[in-house]
């Protein structure tokens, strides 16, 4: 670790030392970045900065927008469009996907993101983040359309989150592995503060919104029923509970000390998969936990592994630490 090599340079050594990644997606990664700096000092500014509070506004989701949301939103487009690397953007919060305009560079790259994640949290000051996605386009002379997006999360070729809280934390996969790069707000760069992350293979802290409980499915609510008699009951430990309602804080913490987090299919929409975003969510969330030795899953099915059917599908979410989602797909066995 150290505390001197900067995002640039840390993506520099990839692509020439290492050959891990072309040019074009290092230079994507750094608009990416430089977005979410931005995205950082509109969050900061808060109440001052007018960023607060609600828009008169739903998304495609049918979720009233955050006026963040929509801030958001627009950096990434803004500073992606011109970039030269993309041929195409789809967002949480857009309805269809967004081509690089016509007369604009293009490139070859599909970039996918979450721009607020955390919505909730905006206006009470907890941490909140921006996840992101990178695919390819698959080769082709036409124009893009929405189906080349709906790619498994295995072929991604980048993914990963900055998180807006105490410190402002880029956390990035290229498929080498997990790093960390803390903003240093007076450089005005990102450098890198861990390398390597490793998420344990056991644990003893779930998080998962309880007040779903009695909507869940039998398997989870099994599953938590034991974790719940700690000592006593079948996993002979005591439970630790942590819910932040930002996914993106939820997932750093694991990546940061283990843990498992659990966003099931309920009862409540019956007819919807779960309540997060497959290809905004738990596919970029999906790698960057594999890549640090966890495991991600629907409780049955490896979440990479989906081809998606739709731009805003939505899936149930089981990941973590890698013994801990194991023992959870187990009760799902047991059916
Ligand atoms: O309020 P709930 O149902 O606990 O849901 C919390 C979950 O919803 C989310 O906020 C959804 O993300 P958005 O804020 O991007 O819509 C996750 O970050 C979080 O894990
Ligand atoms: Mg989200
Ligand atoms: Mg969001």
């Amino acid at each position: 670790m150290s505390q001197n090599i900067s995002l640039t340079r840390y993506l520099v050594e990839q692509q020439r030392v290492d050959g891990l990644i072309p040019s074009q997606l290092r230079l994507l990664i750094e608009v990416v970045a430089r977005a979410c700096k931005g995205i950082s000092h509109a969050v900061n500014k808060g109440a001052l900065g007018g960023v607060l509070g609600t828009a008169d506004s739903e998304n495609v989701q049918g979720e009233i927008q955050k006026k963040l949301d929509i801030i958001a939103n627009e950096v990434l487009i803004e500073a992606n469009e011109w970039g030269g690397h993309l041929a195409a953007m789809a967002s949480e919060e857009m309805e269809e996907i967004h081509a690089v305009p016509n007369g604009y560079p293009q490139g070859e790259y599909l970039l996918l993101f979450d721009p607020l994640d955390g919505s909730s949290n905006i206006d009470v000051n907890v941490s909140i983040g921006t996840i992101f996605s990178v695919l390819k386009k698959p080769p082709s002379d036409a124009a893009v359309v929405e189906q080349d997006f709906f790619q498994p999360g295995k072929n991604q070729v980048a993914a990963g989150y900055c998180l807006y809280g105490p410190q402002t934390t880029l956390v990035l996969t290229v498929g080498n592995g997990v790093a960390m790069f803390t903003l240093d707000r007076e450089q005005g760069s990102f450098f890198l503060t861990q390398e390597n992350v490793q998420i344990p293979a056991d644990t003893q802290e779930f998080a998962i919104n309880m007040s779903n409980m009695r909507h869940w499915d039998t398997p989870v609510k099994n599953y938590i029923d034991d974790c719940l008699q700690g000592t006593e009951g079948p996993r002979g430990k005591d439970f630790n509970m942590r819910w932040i309602a930002s996914m993106v804080t939820d997932v750093h913490r694991i990546l940061t000390r283990g843990g498992i987090f659990l966003y099931p299919w309920d009862k409540r929409e019956p007819g919807k998969p779960g309540k997060l975003r497959l290809m905004y969510e738990a596919n970029p969330m999906g790698w960057l936990v594999e890549q640090a030795g966890g495991a991600a899953s629907t409780g049955t099915q490896r979440i990479l592994d989906i081809v998606p059917q739709k731009l805003h599908e939505r899936v149930s979410v089981v990941l973590g630490s890698k013994n801990e989602v194991e023992k959870v797909g187990s009760y799902f066995s047991k059916l």
